[in-house]
C-alpha cells in the first residue's frame, strides 16, 4: 500500500468513525435493503470490490443473492456510505432502468472527471435533466436509423482503408519485436492491427462528426493534428482520468480540491495540477475541430457531417434565430457573429432570449460532438478485438464459422476461387445487407420488410456482441429518489420481498451476467456459436412467409429477448446513442473481414529454429471496457483475387485522402 492510499484510508476511517459515533446505530428503512455480501464494520464492502473484471464478481454475487445485489462503500448504516446496486437479469434491468427511467437516469457527480477536468458537459457525465435531454436530442437528429444511410459512403471508404492498412502493415518487412499479453516477443506486424483499428475508429468518427478527412492514407503513418489531439485526449480520458474506475480521492472528499497552491507539490494534491493540464487539453479538443467545421462552412467547403447538418438545421432545435431585429436562417448567420453571441451570453450581457438559446445550442453541440468521438474509440477497438479472438478460436477448431459465412458472402462478392466469372469480384457493401421482401399483412395485402441477405453473417455479428461483451457493466446511473422494488418471482425465489433502494445509490446493469445467462442462451454460453441465432424453418415461415399475427408477435418477442443488442448498449434513457452507427459500421467490418482475409495465430521461429504457433492466454485488465490485452494475429488476404480487390478499394480511399 503506498503512502497516499494509506493516508486516504486513515482519513476515511477517522471521518466515518466520527459520523458513525454521531449517528448512533442508524435504523434502516423498515423495508430491507437488497441482499449482498456482509459489509464489514465501517468500511463496508470495500474488499468485495475489484478493479479487474468486477462484472464477474457481481455475477457470482447474483448467483448467491439473486438479481438485485447491494454492496456498499463504507458501512450502509453510515449516512455518507455509497450503495452500489448490481442488477443482473433482463427483467430487473428493464423494470428499474427502463420503466422507472425518470428516477434511474441520473449520473454521479464526479469532482475529478467532471468539475476539475472539465468533462461534466460530456454526454456520458451530464446529470439527467434539461442538458442531457438536449444533447441526446441532437444525437437523435443526426444518428437516427433514418440518417445512417447518409454515412454509408464514409463507412465504406474507411473500412476499405483499414483493410489496406492491415495488409500493408502485415506485408511490410517489419522485423522489430514487441511484447504482447503473454510476454512473448512477437514481430510487430502481428500487433499492427491495434493502432490501425484505433485509427479507423478515429477517422470514421472525425469524418462523421466533423466532416474532416484525415489527409493521409492508412498505409502511411503520418501524424495528423486532429487525430493526434483526439488520441491524446481519449488516452487521458480512458487511461488517466478514468483509470481504476474513475473514482479519485477528491470524489470522496471534495474539500481536497480547495487545497492552497503551495500544497500542490505534495503527492496527495498532485491531482490538482494534473487536472488543470488535462482540462486545458480537453477544452482544446472540444473547441478546435468545432471551430474548424464553422470555418469550412463559412468558406462553403465543408462536407456534410453531424456538426454541419445540425448547424444548418439549427432552426429545428432553436425555433428561430434573430439578429438586428430580423429573423434569419441560422445558415445565413456568420459563425463569428454566432460565437460572439456565445461569449456575450457567457458574460451575461443583455442579449435576446433567442440569441441565448442559440449560444446554448452551439455549446451543447460542440460538447455532444466531442462526446461521440470520445465514446467511439475503445468500444470499436474492443469489438474488433473480440471478433479476431473469436475467429482465432474458430481457426483452432477447423474454421467452420468462416467457411459458413463465406458460403453466403461469396455469392455476392465473387471472392471464392470457383466463383462464376459473371460475378465481378468486390468487397461487400452496406447495400448488400438486406433484401426487400413482400409479406402478407393479414388484411389481404402485403407489406415490405427487410430480410437479411446473409443470415449466418448476421449471426456471427450477434455472437460477437454476446460473447465479447464490450461494456460489461453499464456506466453507473444514479438513483434520484428513494425507491421500493419487488423483483419478479423465480423458481429460486417464488416469494421475493420488497427492497429499499436508497436515493443516491449507483446502479449498474450487469450486461455480462445477462449475456452469459444459460437460461437465455443455453448451456454453452462460453462458446462462440453463431448457430444459436439462426431461424428454424418454422420461424422463417412465420416471419417472412405466411402470416399469423399471434405467432408472429410471439416469435418476434422471443427473438428480441435473445438478441444481444437488447442489452449490449445499456438500458433506458442513457442507452448508447451510437448504436445505429455501429450497427452499420461493425456489420461492414465483420462482413469484409470474413469475406476477404484469413485470420490465424502468429507463427514464430523458436530457439530450435522451428516455426511454432503462438497461443497466448488473453487477459482482460481494463476496468470499464472488456478490452483484451494485446494479442498477436496473423492477418493475410484470403487469395490473390482478394488482395487485388482490397488494393483496388484502398486506392479509392487513398485518392480521397491525398
Ligand atoms: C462499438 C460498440 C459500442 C457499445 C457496445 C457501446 C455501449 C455503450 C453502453 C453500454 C453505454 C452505457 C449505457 C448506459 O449507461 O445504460 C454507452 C453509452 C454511450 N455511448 Fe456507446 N457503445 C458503443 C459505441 C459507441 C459509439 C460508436 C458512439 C458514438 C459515435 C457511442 C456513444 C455513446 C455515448 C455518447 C454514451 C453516453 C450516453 C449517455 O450517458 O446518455 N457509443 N455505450
Amino acid at each position: 500500500m503506498d503512502a497516499l492510499t494509506f493516508f486516504a484510508l486513515i482519513i476515511g476511517l477517522a471521518y466515518s468513525f466520527y459520523l458513525y459515533s454521531r449517528s448512533g446505530k442508524q435504523v434502516l428503512h423498515s423495508v430491507r435493503i437488497p441482499p449482498g455480501p456482509k459489509p464489514l464494520p465501517l468500511i463496508g464492502n470495500i474488499f468485495d470490490l475489484t478493479a479487474k473484471e468486477l462484472w464477474v464478481k457481481a455475477t457470482s454475487f447474483a448467483q448467491t443473492y439473486g438479481p438485485v445485489v447491494q454492496l456498499s462503500i463504507l458501512h450502509p448504516s453510515l449516512p455518507i456510505s455509497q450503495p452500489l446496486i448490481f442488477l443482473s437479469s433482463p427483467e430487473v434491468c428493464f423494470d428499474l432502468l427502463d420503466k422507472k427511467g425518470g428516477m434511474y437516469s441520473d449520473k454521479p457527480k464526479l469532482v475529478m472527471a467532471g468539475e476539475l477536468c472539465g468533462c461534466d458537459n460530456m454526454v456520458a457525465f451530464t446529470g439527467y435533466g434539461a442538458q442531457s435531454r438536449r444533447q441526446r436530442k441532437l444525437i437523435g437528429m443526426a444518428f437516427s436509423k433514418e440518417r445512417i444511410p447518409a454515412y454509408q459512403g464514409l463507412i465504406e471508404r474507411e473500412t476499405a482503408g483499414f483493410l489496406t492498412g492491415l495488409l500493408s502493415a502485415h506485408s511490410s518487412a517489419a522485423s522489430s519485436t514487441v511484447s504482447s499479453s503473454s510476454q512473448n516477443t512477437l514481430p510487430s506486424r502481428f500487433l499492427a492491427y491495434i493502432p490501425l483499428i484505433r485509427r479507423y475508429a478515429g477517422q470514421l468518427t472525425l469524418s462523421v462528426i466533423y466532416g474532416y478527412t484525415v489527409p493521409t492514407s492508412y498505409t502511411r503513418n503520418v501524424h495528423d493534428r486532429f487525430l493526434d489531439m483526439a488520441e491524446d485526449c481519449v488516452d487521458i480520458l480512458s487511461n488517466r482520468i478514468a483509470s481504476g474506475g474513475g473514482i479519485w480521492l477528491v470524489d470522496i472528499f471534495p474539500w481536497l480540491k480547495k487545497a492552497p497552491k503551495s500544497l500542490e507539490s505534495l503527492p496527495l494534491f498532485s491531482f490538482i495540477p494534473k487536472s488543470r493540464a488535462w482540462k486545458a487539453k480537453m477544452v482544446e479538443f472540444v473547441e478546435r475541430p468545432f471551430e474548424w467545421v464553422k470555418a469550412e462552412m463559412q468558406k462553403g467547403t465543408h462536407k456534410p457531417s453531424f456538426c454541419s447538418t445540425l448547424l444548418e438545421n439549427s432552426d429545428a432545435v432553436v425555433p428561430s434565430t434573430v439578429t438586428n431585429g430580423h429573423t434569419k436562417r441560422s445558415s445565413d448567420i456568420s459563425p463569428d457573429l454566432l460565437s460572439s453571441w456565445a461569449s456575450a451570453s457567457a458574460v451575461a450581457k443583455p442579449v435576446s432570449r433567442k440569441a441565448k438559446e442559440y449560444a446554448q445550442f452551439e455549446f451543447d453541440l460542440k460538447w455532444t460532438a466531442n462526446s461521440m468521438y470520445s465514446a467511439s474509440g475503445d468500444t470499436t477497438v474492443t469489438t474488433v478485438m473480440h471478433y479476431l479472438l473469436a475467429i482465432l478460436q474458430d481457426a483452432d477448431k477447423g474454421g467452420e464459422v468462416v467457411r459458413q459465412a463465406r458460403k453466403e458472402l461469396d455469392l455476392v462478392t465473387g471472392l471464392a476461387d470457383g466463383s462464376p466469372s459473371t460475378i465481378k469480384p468486390r468487397l461487400p457493401g452496406l447495400s448488400d445487407r438486406y433484401i426487400d421482401v413482400d409479406i402478407p399483412d393479414g388484411k389481404g395485402g402485403t407489406r415490405k420488410v427487410k430480410k437479411p441477405r446473409f443470415p449466418y453473417v448476421e449471426a456471427v455479428m450477434s455472437e460477437v456482441w454476446r460473447w465479447g461483451v464490450v461494456v460489461p457493466l453499464n456506466l453507473p446511473h444514479r438513483l434520484t429518489q428513494d425507491d421500493v422494488y419487488t423483483p419478479p418471482s423465480s423458481s429460486a425465489n417464488p416469494n421475493p420481498s420488497p427492497m429499499f433502494l436508497r436515493k443516491g445509490s449507483l446502479i449498474f446493469g450487469n450486461i455480462w451476467s445477462i449475456l452469459r445467462s444459460k437460461e437465455l442462451f443455453g448451456d454453452d454460453v462460453d462458446d462462440f456459436r453463431p448457430e444459436r441465432y439462426l431461424l428454424s424453418p418454422h420461424e422463417e415461415e412465420v416471419l417472412y412467409g405466411t402470416y399469423d399475427e399471434d405467432e408472429y408477435e410471439v416469435i418476434r418477442r422471443e427473438r428480441r429477448k435473445r438478441d444481444p443488442r437488447s442489452y449490449v448498449f445499456g438500458f433506458g434513457r442513457r442507452q448508447c446513442p451510437g448504436q445505429n452507427l455501429v450497427e452499420s459500421s461493425v456489420w461492414l467490418l465483420t462482413a469484409t473481414l470474413l469475406s476477404a482475409v484469413d485470420v490465424r495465430r502468429p507463427c514464430v521461429e523458436g530457439d530450435d529454429g522451428k516455426e511454432n504457433l503462438v497461443r497466448e492466454k488473453v487477459d482482460f485488465n481494463n476496468s470499464v471496457f472488456r478490452t483484451p490485452d494485446p494479442f498477436g494475429v496473423d492477418i493475410r488476404p484470403r487469395s490473390e483475387k482478394a488482395l487485388e480487390v482490397i488494393m483496388l478499394a484502398g486506392e479509392g480511399e487513398e485518392a480521397e485522402s491525398l
